[in-house]
C-alpha cells in the first residue's frame, strides 16, 4: 500500500546575482515517487543530484513551486499551521551530522525530553525516554541520560538523534546520508538499526545517500536521481545488477567494493 507519493515535484531557487537580476536554478525537476508502507527505499544521485532538496520538501522545510506531496491520501503541499505541525509529527528527518544537530549544553535526557513535552506526551515521560534510548539499542538507557554530545561517539550521537526523531511516533523517517560522517564499523551498525526499526516499528524509511554499496545493503527498492530528474527506478536488487540508465551505470562503476581486496603491485 502506498503512504506516500510525490506527484510532478520541481523546486526552483532563485540564485540572487544582484538586487534586481537573478538565475533560476532548477533542483527537481519533475520528480514523481511513491513510498511504500513499511519499505525501506533509497535514494541515490552524486552531489548536486536534488536528493537534499527533495528530503527538505517531503518534510515541508521547502515549499515546491509545482507539483504535489500526497500522505495518506491528502494532499499535504501547502499545509500550514496545526496541520503543518501534525503532518511533521507523521514524517521526521535525520541528517548527516548529528553535532550541529545536538544542543552542547544540554544532555540526552533533555535532548529525547523535549519532543515528547512539546507534543504533551500523555504517559509517563522518563519510561518512555528509556524505551526510545533502548530502541535506538543505547543500552542501558541509565548509562547516557547524563551523557553531553561530546561525551559521546559519532555512531551513538547519530542514535541519540534518531531517539529524538522517534519520539513523536512518526509513520516515516527520513534518513540523509545518516552514515556518510562515520567510520566503517558504526555505518554497518546504524544501517543494521535503520532495519531494526522498521522491523519492530514497522515504519517506512527513506535512505538518502550517493552510496550505492550501503544502499544495496538495505533498500528495497531506489530512485536514481540525475540532475533534478529520476534516471530509473526499481528493485535494488534488479537496478544494481541490471541498470539500464547509463548515469546509474556510471554511479555503480564509481562506487568502491567494501569487500574487494586492493591490489598493490
Ligand atoms: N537554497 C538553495 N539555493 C540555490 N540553489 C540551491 C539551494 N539548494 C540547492 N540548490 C541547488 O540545487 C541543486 C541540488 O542540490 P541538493 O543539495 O538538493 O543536491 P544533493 O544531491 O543533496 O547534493 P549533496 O549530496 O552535495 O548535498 C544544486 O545545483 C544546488 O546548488
Amino acid at each position: 500500500m502506498s503512504l506516500m507519493e510525490i506527484q510532478n515535484l520541481t523546486k526552483e531557487f532563485t540564485v540572487r546575482k544582484s538586487l534586481t537580476k537573478g538565475d533560476i536554478v532548477k533542483a527537481l525537476d519533475e520528480v514523481s515517487l511513491e513510498l511504500r508502507e513499511k519499505e525501506l527505499l533509497g535514494i541515490v544521485g552524486a552531489s548536486g543530484s536534488g536528493k537534499s532538496t527533495l528530503a527538505r520538501l517531503m518534510v515541508l522545510l521547502y515549499r515546491p513551486t509545482s507539483g504535489k506531496i500526497i500522505f495518506n491520501n491528502e494532499d499535504v503541499s501547502h499545509h500550514k499551521g496545526q496541520k503543518l505541525k501534525m503532518y511533521r509529527k507523521n514524517i521526521q528527518m535525520v541528517f548527516q551530522d548529528p553535532y550541529a544537530s545536538l544542543d552542547p549544553f544540554h544532555n540526552v535526557e533533555w535532548h529525547i525530553k523535549r519532543p515528547l513535552l512539546i507534543n504533551h506526551y500523555k504517559g509517563n515521560v522518563s519510561d518512555r525516554v528509556q524505551e526510545l534510548l533502548t530502541q535506538v539499542k543505547l543500552d542501558p538507557p541509565s548509562q547516557f541520560l547524563d551523557k553531553y554530545p561530546h561525551q559521546m561517539s559519532g555512531g551513538q550521537r547519530q542514535r541519540v538523534y534518531m531517539a529524538r526523531a522517534l519520539a513523536t511516533e512518526p509513520k516515516v523517517l527520513i534518513a540523509d546520508e545518516p552514515v556518510s560522517m562515520l567510520d566503517v564499523s558504526l555505518r554497518i551498525e546504524i544501517l543494521e538499526l535503520l532495519l531494526s526499526l522498521r522491523e519492530n516499528l514497522g515504519i517506512s524509511i527513506i535512505y538518502i545517500t550517493h552510496d550505492l554499496n550501503t544502499v544495496s545493503m538495505i533498500t528495497d527498492r531506489i530512485y536514481v536521481l540525475n540532475k533534478g530528474k529520476v534516471v530509473e527506478s526499481g528493485n535494488t536488487k534488479q537496478v544494481i545488477e541490471n541498470p539500464v540508465d547509463e548515469y546509474t551505470r556510471r554511479l555503480i562503476k564509481a562506487a568502491p567494493d567494501p569487500y574487494k581486496k586492493i591490489e598493490v603491485d
